[in-house]
């Protein structure tokens, strides 16, 4: 269960005071999550989020986070928007911690996700991608090569312990990626966390995004890669390449990609696996037992990345043109 700090009523209504919600009715933890501390609360007014920003959060980089929510809704993407405090700063501090209030977004997140809903988040990821074009803000991806390098410092030595062999196959492979890295594709804002718990459905029709705590400036088409990953395996590992075909014929629905974009398809999906590897094998040696958060399997990564290193050309992952 991801919540991480505790919050009592009485702390909440002072915090509410800056802000124009209407009086406190109820709000619980909310389970789900990995990151931060979320509540559900209602007022007599609305039902809203509250989020207490932990570990991997830079305060620094809050009016980058909310300020893409913002500008997305603006624009007419279906994500969260933070309620403004009445002295128009878009969070407060709560029990020590960054927090903010964020609208409340109707529908479910799938866990069986078909094809037809690989389609819908491949347009949606595309029309993020455009409208995020003139996000003014900018912020570096923390979690690329450079953080792939120092998430693996911190963890190598152990790896063993999690599957014989990890330390030296992990070593080559960050090697290989710092090597052939592209340098010169289509950038823009990207979501960089799109899984399944990300994404809100009502029967077939994608209803919003949330969890934008890890957007940032990068390839666009690195995002893209992201989703092939978190949407395309089925649970026995096998690569769904009718989700995978949906998922970019959704996308180009929307937004072409170029033939630079198409090429490095398998080289991003395989950085993409690796950095969720990485951070999730972080997490399985360091969080401390009995913390209330339910610890991602890193091996999952591992076996998506093995098998994006068997893929010659991005026709594998079921684009005719490529
Ligand atoms: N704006 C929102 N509307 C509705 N539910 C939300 C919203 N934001 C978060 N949630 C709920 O909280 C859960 C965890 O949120 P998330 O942002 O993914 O947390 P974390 O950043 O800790 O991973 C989501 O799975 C969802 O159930
Ligand atoms: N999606 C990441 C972990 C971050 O979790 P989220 O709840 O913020 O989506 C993973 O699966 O490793």
């Amino acid at each position: 269960m991801a919540v991480y700090t505790d919050i009592n009523e009485d702390d909440l209504k002072a915090f509410l005071k800056a802000y124009d919600a209407g009086s406190l009715l109820s709000y619980r933890g909310i389970a789900e999550g990995v990151e931060n501390s979320n509540f559900l609360m209602h007022t007599d007014r609305f039902p809203l989020i509250l989020t207490l920003y932990e570990k991997r959060v830079d305060e620094n980089d809050l009016p980058f986070y909310l300020g893409l929510m913002q500008h997305l809704a603006d624009r007419g993407l279906s994500c969260p928007l933070p309620l403004p405090r009445n002295d128009g700063a878009l969070y407060g501090r709560l029990c020590g911690r960054p927090a903010a209030l964020i609208s409340f977004l109707e529908g479910m997140w799938l866990r069986k996700p078909a094809p037809q809903h690989c389609r819908e988040l491949g347009a949606a990821l595309a029309r993020m991608h455009l409208a995020g074009q003139d996000f003014s803000l900018r912020r570096e991806n923390a979690l690329s090569l450079r953080g792939w390098v120092d998430l693996w410092d911190k963890s190598a030595t152990r790896a063993d312990e999690v599957q014989i062999g990890l330390e030296s196959e992990i070593t080559e492979e960050l090697a290989l990626l710092e090597d052939r890295w592209p340098v010169d594709l289509p950038e823009g804002v990207i979501h960089a966390d799109l899984f399944p718990d990300n994404v809100f459905f009502i029967g077939e029709k994608l209803s919003g995004i949330i969890d934008f705590y890890f957007a940032c400036n990068d390839f666009l088409a690195y995002d893209l890669a992201i989703c092939l990953n978190a949407w395309c395996f089925e649970k026995d590992g096998a690569f769904n390449v009718t989700k995978a075909r949906a998922l970019l014929d959704g996308y180009e629905s929307v937004r072409s990609l170029s033939d630079t974009e198409i090429e490095a398809l398998p080289l991003l999906a395989r950085g993409s696996a690796l950095r969720f590897f990485l951070t999730r094998l972080y997490d399985w040696l360091m969080t401390p037992a009995g913390a209330l958060v339910v610890k991602k399997d890193p091996l999952e990564y591992l076996r998506y990345l093995r098998f994006h290193r068997s893929v010659r050309s991005a026709g594998e992952y079921g684009l005719e043109r490529a």
